[in-house]
């Protein structure tokens, strides 16, 4: 059976008002929508219910990262949302990872949790210098991919180029969720490990997580449907 393949739009924006005019535009189809911390802080949780009100799938991306038992709590209160994908950072335990999954079990929500393994915006420099990981990017990611698999999680979140490593590691089950996307002539701007919608396709991404090259695109529209063609269709 094939994989469900999608493409997820970062709607980083600060207002209500900002995200309704952006989803108005998409009058033919209904994107699976990421909701992340700018737009969440500034608008609550009603704007989580009133996205998912319009029929839009939804990625709460939260990123958890706290001891055990405060995101347990925290989860708790996420689960209610009943999204269909949020996060924790794997860096956070085996242990806090559970906490989080346990919440959604016991809610009953069908709420498909994955963990951060290195944000895409790190460098393997950055990530031995600043962060004293002193082990190749790529290995990083196989083993925070492992934790969060054996904390029972559904997948992960990481660069693009590390989706097959993944799926290697954790079977191709693993949802491999990935930010970190441009098209060919796009600026990657604090990205660091990027690559384009066709090659995140033959690497082995299951989601992209694309932002700025559709929200700040003359034509965003067009801009999503080209990530549609070359991710998911493969055209
Ligand atoms: O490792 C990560 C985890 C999350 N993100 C989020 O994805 C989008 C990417 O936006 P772009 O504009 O396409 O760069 C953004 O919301 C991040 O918070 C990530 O980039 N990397």
């Amino acid at each position: 059976m094939t994989k469900e393949k999608d493409v997820m739009i970062a709607c980083d924006f600060s207002t209500k008002a900002e995200t309704m005019a952006f989803l108005d535009l998409f009058t033919e189809e209904k994107p699976y929508v990421k909701i992340g911390m700018e737009l969440l802080y500034a608008e609550g949780p009603d704007m989580v219910r009133e996205i998912k009100a319009r029929g839009h799938k939804i990625f709460l991306d939260l990123k958890l990262h706290d001891i055990p038992n405060t995101v347990k709590k925290a989860m708790r209160n996420i689960a209610l949302l009943d999204v269909d994908m949020t996060n924790v950072h794997a860096a956070g335990t085996i242990e806090m990872m559970k906490a989080a999954q346990e919440a959604i079990d016991e809610v009953g929500a069908h709420t498909q949790l994955i963990a951060v393994t290195q944000l895409t915006s790190t460098s393997e420099e950055r990530m031995r210098s600043e962060l004293w990981i002193d082990h190749p990017i790529a290995d990083t990611v196989q083993h925070y991919a492992r934790n969060a698999e054996i904390a029972g999680l559904a997948g992960v979140v990481c660069s693009p180029l590390e989706a097959d490593l993944v799926h290697r590691v954790c079977g191709e089950n693993f949802i491999t969720v990935t930010p970190g996307i441009r098209f060919a002539d796009d600026a990657k701007g604090d990205q660091v490990r990027v690559t384009t919608p066709a090659k995140a396709r033959e690497i082995g991404s299951d989601y992209i997580v694309v932002g700025r090259s559709i929200t700040a695109s003359s034509d965003p529209v067009a801009s999503y449907r080209r990530c549609i063609r070359e991710f998911v269709k493969g055209e």
